[in-house]
């Protein structure tokens, strides 16, 4: 059971206050998640509701086109509800900054020219609201932002849907994960909730929706990045109630190159906890030693690293 408390609530226009960025830099140590509000210069809610009704008549296509969405990386494209999952549907694509990856996307699943400009529209929004995010954590950090390029780093975009029936209530949607990349933007379903994350005595906290907003989440990458100082919020997803639920996730992933403790987050008092990595190699370790909560950063420990 799901205790019931909220988690911290992050105001985007209020940013260039010192106050609302100690706030911002405390919810990613604390918990590794927020509610983001006020975003709605960057990506407004009119164009949320758009995208959420384009992904809505996507899952309605035919299975033979939702097949044609294949896999660029491993999990990138069309997930059919499976033996193990068989709730969960989901569609996607690799890199979402790339207009190319976008334009196949929607080729394969035959959308219209007013479902391709939505998403395109989307995709544009969310990387720049990324790259809002991200500029503020490097400021809160105290470390140069435009020394680490975020503006290169690969977006993944998956759409999920849950089919929740009375029979699979108190059954998961999703299994306890980490997000692996570096940040999650997640736009969760208006009504239907099921979203949980973890907090720091181990409680699962009950993410109730909050049509308007986004859900912010940290994943693996952001806690090497910040030598350890961020969390990656563990959360998954169970079947409260008997209702489709469409969420649309977008994941900032890492630099194609290494990533690394930043400089100025090591020295004598915080030693560097993390061995250099990239993120297509850290996500074929997850993979291969099927670590999916975020333990497979143990594995990237430096030797001097006692955590
Ligand atoms: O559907 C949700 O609310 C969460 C999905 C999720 O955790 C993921 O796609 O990684
Ligand atoms: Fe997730």
């Amino acid at each position: 059971m799901a205790t019931k408390c909220s988690i911290p609530v992050i105001d985007l226009q209020d940013l260039d206050s010192p106050n609302q960025l100690s706030k911002l830099i405390s919810a990613c140590e604390e918990w590794g998640c927020f509610r983001l509000l006020n975003h709605h210069e960057v990506l407004p809610s009119t164009l949320m509701s758009e995208m959420k009704a384009v992904v809505r008549s996507l899952f309605d296509l035919p299975v033979e086109i939702k097949r044609q969405n294949t896999d660029v990386i491993t999990g990138s494209g069309y997930m059919a509800p499976s033996a193990k999952n068989p709730l969960y549907e989901a569609l996607g694509l690799y890199d979402m900054s790339s207009p190319q990856d976008v334009d196949s996307f929607c080729s394969q699943l035959d959308a219209s020219p007013h479902q391709r400009e939505t998403i395109m529209r989307y995709a544009g929004a969310v990387h720049d609201l990324f790259m809002g995010i991200v500029g503020k954590l490097a400021e809160g950090l105290g470390a140069k932002s435009e020394n680490i390029g975020f503006e290169n780093w690969p977006c993944q975009f998956r759409i999920n849907k849950y089919h929740f029936t009375p029979e699979s209530v108190g059954s998961p949607g999703v299994q306890i994960h980490t997000d692996s990349g570096f940040l999650t933007i997640l736009q969760d379903d208006e009504g239907v909730g099921g979203l949980e994350v973890m907090n720091s005595s181990g409680e699962f906290i009950a993410v109730d929706p909050w049509p308007g907003t986004l859900l912010v989440n940290l994943g693996d990458m952001a806690t090497v990045w910040s030598n350890g100082r961020f969390c990656n919020v563990k959360h998954r997803v169970q079947c409260k109630e008997a209702k489709i639920r469409v969420s649309i996730a977008s994941f900032l992933l890492g630099p194609r190159e290494a990533v690394e403790p930043l400089p100025e987050l090591v020295d004598d008092k915080h030693p560097r906890v993390y061995v250099a990595t990239t993120y297509e190699e850290y996500r074929k370790l997850r993979f291969s030693t099927k670590l999916q909560a975020g333990e497979a950063l143990a594995l990237l420990y430096t030797s001097s690293s006692d955590k």
